[in-house]
């Protein structure tokens, strides 16, 4: 080892004095690169800023970017991103101060001399990025540099100056901590001569013009060097390399002692030459500038055989990379080509930023020519909208981990703003430090507009723009773990719109829509900004009224929706008027979890609907039961449509004149497996509400057509069959009307052979709402009949109107009559404005033969009733009507 050591030392004894002065100029030399990176990273945060607020004032209507409140609004509004480094003012046209982000007051100060200001106002640099020379701060009093930018409208009208005064002193932090010994000098030095920012003698320096000095007279003939001087700030010989900041008037000078380097060098602790470069190397890559001492001899040793080995394999490696170089001739040509014509954007920049080639493709996207960006830094090219510590994490990652993936928004020429997908990979020269940055863009703008599109399909109400289910499942969630937290409550309400249908109905689909926008304007209109309003579908609403303070707020509230809802809503041509019933459930109080609290307050909602719409309810424990008791009752009424436990009664009409069987009313029951045969009060409720009234309406129907044919050919073709029709089946849209006809026709019934019976009330709603349509069109082919008459408000328009055939007078009636009492004045007023009006009468609920004879007498056509007959089976009736030659009361 140790003769390795000495033939090592030996070899470098030979290094001559030249070799000495190159060690130390590679040691000022990585100084000056990496001070250098150190200063045009600064620049670019600041000057990202700048583009950002000027992009701000231009969209700024005229008369607003000329007001120093706006101004200083809008200067303070990102202040707080500063860490006192800087800051930033905008100047007006004629030199004046407007505002400043720092909030102080410097309205009126005049920055017209400053040089940076006369830069803008002729437009020599045509919106470039422009570096001030360094000068005594006018109000701040601090010694500082200046970059702005010139601030224009689209047309590129002057309009301002926006300045970034920077605190030299930060630089001065920044070269202190990073020399390594005392007589090392760090320079900043301004294109045009002054001195920006040193170490050591900051104060002496600062302002000094070092144009007449030996650095200018270098700097004249090469943007980088080393020259040998002897200082005019501190009068020591220095050996002073320096470098030009590309496209920036800004120069980095480093100085190292002469003579303490040599020392060093004598001391044989540093190798010259190549040996020096690979230890600074070594150095460098392990973040260390210092130059240590090695004590002890085997440590040296140990460091020699390092170094020599260091040498060695980099020699090797060259030779290889020589052979590797032509072999990947090929590779490079076909890179060339591929990055020439590839579709995806790309764009390689120095390790200062500043582009140095975009491909075509990136091209097309930005709208510039590669000639446009080529000395550009490619941060220029952001849109604005990412701020700069958005831009800081970029350049934190890319320098930690030589790597970034994410997606930032860019303007292209043209001004539009688009959105790409972005990789950087950092390309390292053989010292490990930054060479090239290579970005691969990709434009995601239509993507992600399609992505977004389809998040808000997926979450909310594309009529409405409220919350969906599924948005209102998430809210519901949320709000219920911040009451955990707060443990204030929350109320759940469940809006439903009453006889919405009717709407759709009457004015059609297009002014249902604009019911519901205008129902989802007024929910919202009803409650805060926190709380959460969602459309579940149809005509179903959700609201959930967060972190209660007061209880009283959810009936206020709940009053509040009812108003709104019942005032009239104006659709155009038309003005509709309608309700709402309300469901509410609190939480935690209710229940525990989401599901539960969504399931009370529907229940509370039904309620609410049951006890006569137009009211809101809370839920109440009771109602589950109910229920429960409802749903089973659904569900064993399925069963026993499934299974055929649904029966037709059929009860005789007589003609009263005759006593012969002339009709017969088809009543369902439901024969149940328990509770024995139900009559329809105990189930049609709820075959309403689950919507199976339809199918049992259907079913009966076809049953009731089947006996009627088989009645008719028994006794005559002038028999009739009549059948009940719940509002519910009025209220669908009558499409399997039709379909009844056609069954009839199979049958070869006459239609004429089923009378539909409906009651007043459904008439009286009927005609209310303008829906006689489907009544009309019924109307034309079979007969109806008027039930419960006398038991509501139907007057003789509408009798006439709808074109009944016959009125089944109400049994309350029948009931009470008796010889000269008020029930026999009625029966006899009906039967005789019916007979007027050409309508035949049904008496109901006859039970007794002198009901009979009076009714008889006063000339009702038809009676019905237990005396006559109780409901009986199809076939119990056939057998009777084959009896009919005898009539059934003689
Ligand atoms: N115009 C319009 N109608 C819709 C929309 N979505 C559902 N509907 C209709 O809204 C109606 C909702 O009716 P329901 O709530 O069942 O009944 P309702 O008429 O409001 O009666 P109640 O709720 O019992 O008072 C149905 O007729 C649906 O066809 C929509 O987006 N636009």
């Amino acid at each position: 080892m140790a003769s390795l050591a000495i033939a090592v030392v030996v070899s470098q004894f030979h290094a001559s004095y030249v070799e000495r002065k190159l060690a130390v100029r590679s040691q000022t030399e990585h100084y000056v690169k990496a001070m250098e990176a150190h200063v045009i990273y600064s620049i670019q945060s600041v000057d990202l800023s700048l583009i950002g607020f000027a992009n701000a004032i231009k969209v700024l209507p005229a008369r607003q970017s000329r007001s120093p409140d706006t101004m200083s609004d809008l200067l303070s509004s990102r202040g707080s991103n500063f860490n006192g480094d800087y800051w930033i003012s905008f100047i007006d046209p004629k030199g004046n101060a407007v505002a400043s982000s720092t909030g102080a007051n410097i309205l009126g100060t005049s920055y017209a001399d400053r040089d940076y200001f006369q830069a803008h106002v002729n437009n020599s640099i045509k919106g470039k990025l422009f570096i001030g020379e360094p000068a005594m701060g006018k109000n701040s009093k601090k010694r500082l540099f200046f970059l702005s930018r010139r601030v224009e409208t689209a047309k590129g009208e002057f309009l301002g100056v926006v300045v970034a005064p920077i605190n030299v002193d930060r630089y001065v932090k920044v070269f202190e901590n990073s020399r390594f010994t005392s007589d090392v000098s760090i320079t900043l030095v301004h294109g045009g001569g002054k001195v920006i920012a040193r170490v050591p003698n900051f104060e002496q320096a600062f302002a000094r013009d070092l144009g007449p000095t030996a650095l200018f007279d270098n700097v004249r003939n090469a943007s980088s060097g080393t020259y040998k001087t002897v200082s005019i700030i501190d009068g020591l010989t220095r050996i002073f390399s320096y470098r030009v900041i590309d496209e920036l008037p800004l120069i980095i000078v480093v100085g190292s002692n002469d003579s303490e380097s040599t020392r060093l060098l004598q001391q044989n602790y540093l190798t010259a030459g190549g040996g020096l470069a690979v230890l600074l190397l070594l150095m460098a890559g392990a973040g260390h500038f210092f130059l240590r001492t090695y004590s002890k001899q085997e440590e040296r040793e140990h460091r020699y055989r390092t170094l020599y080995n260091a040498s060695r394999e980099m020699e090797q490696q060259l030779l290889a990379n020589e052979e590797e170089r032509k072999k990947n001739e090929e590779s490079m040509k076909l890179a060339t080509l591929l990055f020439q014509n590839s579709g995806e954007c790309m764009m390689v920049t120095d390790a200062a930023g500043q582009i140095l080639t975009v491909n075509p493709a990136f091209s097309v996207l930005s709208g510039y020519t590669e000639k446009e960006l080529v000395g550009h830094r490619a941060y220029e090219l952001a849109s604005g909208r990412n701020d700069q510590e958005f831009f800081d994490r970029i350049f934190e990652c890319v320098t930690r981990s030589g790597h970034w993936k994410g997606e930032l928004w860019q303007r292209s020429k043209h001004g539009e703003e688009y959105l790409v997908s972005m990789v950087i990979n950092t390309v390292y020269d053989e010292q490990a430090n930054p060479f090239r940055y290579v970005a691969l863009l990709s434009d995601i703008t239509k993507k992600k507009a399609s992505e977004e599109l389809i998040w808000r399909q997926a979450n909310f109400d594309a009529l409405t723009g409220l919350p969906n289910r599924r948005m209102f499942h998430e809210h519901l969630r949320q709000e219920m773990k911040k009451t955990d937290r707060s443990h204030l409550p929350m109320a759940l309400v469940f809006v439903d719109l009453d006889y919405f249908k009717e709407i759709n109905d009457t004015l059609g689909h297009d002014k249902g829509d604009l019911l519901l926008k205008e129902v989802a304007a007024r929910l919202s209109s009803c409650v805060r900004s926190t709380d959460t309003v969602a459309r579940l579908g149809g005509d179903e609403f959700t609201v959930i009224l967060s972190e209660l303070r007061n209880a009283s707020d959810v009936v206020r509230t709940a009053q509040e929706i009812l108003k709104k809802m019942s005032t009239p809503f104006d659709l155009g041509e038309n003005v509709a008027q309608i309700s709402s019933s309300i469901g509410i459930t609190l939480y935690p109080e209710d229940a525990a979890d989401a599901e539960t609290l969504i399931k009370n307050a529907d229940q509370a909602m039904y309620a609410a609907k049951q006890q006569g719409r137009n009211r809101f309810n809370y839920f109440a424990p009771f109602m589950q039961e109910a229920t429960h008791v409802r749903m089973n009752l659904v569900s064993e009424l399925r069963e026993a449509v499934a299974r055929d436990q649904l029966r037709i009664l059929y009860q005789p009409i007589i003609a009263l004149a005759s006593g012969a069987i002339v009709k017969a009313e088809a009543l369902v029951r439901w024969q149940h497996p328990v509770r024995g045969l139900l009559n329809p009060a105990e189930f049609i409720t709820v075959a309403e509400s689950s919507g199976m009234i339809i199918g049992i309406g259907d079913w009966v129907f076809r049953q009731a057509a089947r006996e009627a044919q088989k009645l008719q050919a028994i006794s005559t073709p002038a028999f009739q069959v009549s059948v009940n029709k719940s509002a519910w089946q009025f209220r669908d849209d009558g499409s399997n009307y039709q379909e009844w006809l056609d069954f009839l026709q199979e049958l070869q019934l006459n239609p004429n052979s089923i009378i539909i019976e409906v009651t007043e009330n459904l008439l009286l709603e009927t005609a209310s709402n303008n829906s006689d349509r489907t009544l009309a069109f019924q109307h034309a082919h079979m007969q109806i009949s008027l039930d419960d008459f006398g038991s509501g408000h139907c007057s003789i328009a509408f009798l006439k109107r709808f074109d009944v055939d016959y009125l089944k007078i109400d049994p309350v009636f029948v009931s009470n009559l008796i010889e000269g009492g008020d029930g026999l004045l009625i029966c006899e007023a009906i039967i005789a404005m019916a007979h007027k009006l050409g309508i035949k009468v049904i008496a109901e609920g006859i039970e007794t033969p002198q009901q009979l004879a009076i009714l008889t007498a006063a000339g009702c056509d038809f009676g019905q009733g237990y005396l006559l007959s109780k409901p009986i089976s199809g076939e119990e009736l056939e057998k009777q009507l084959q009896k009919q030659c005898a009539p059934v009361y003689k």
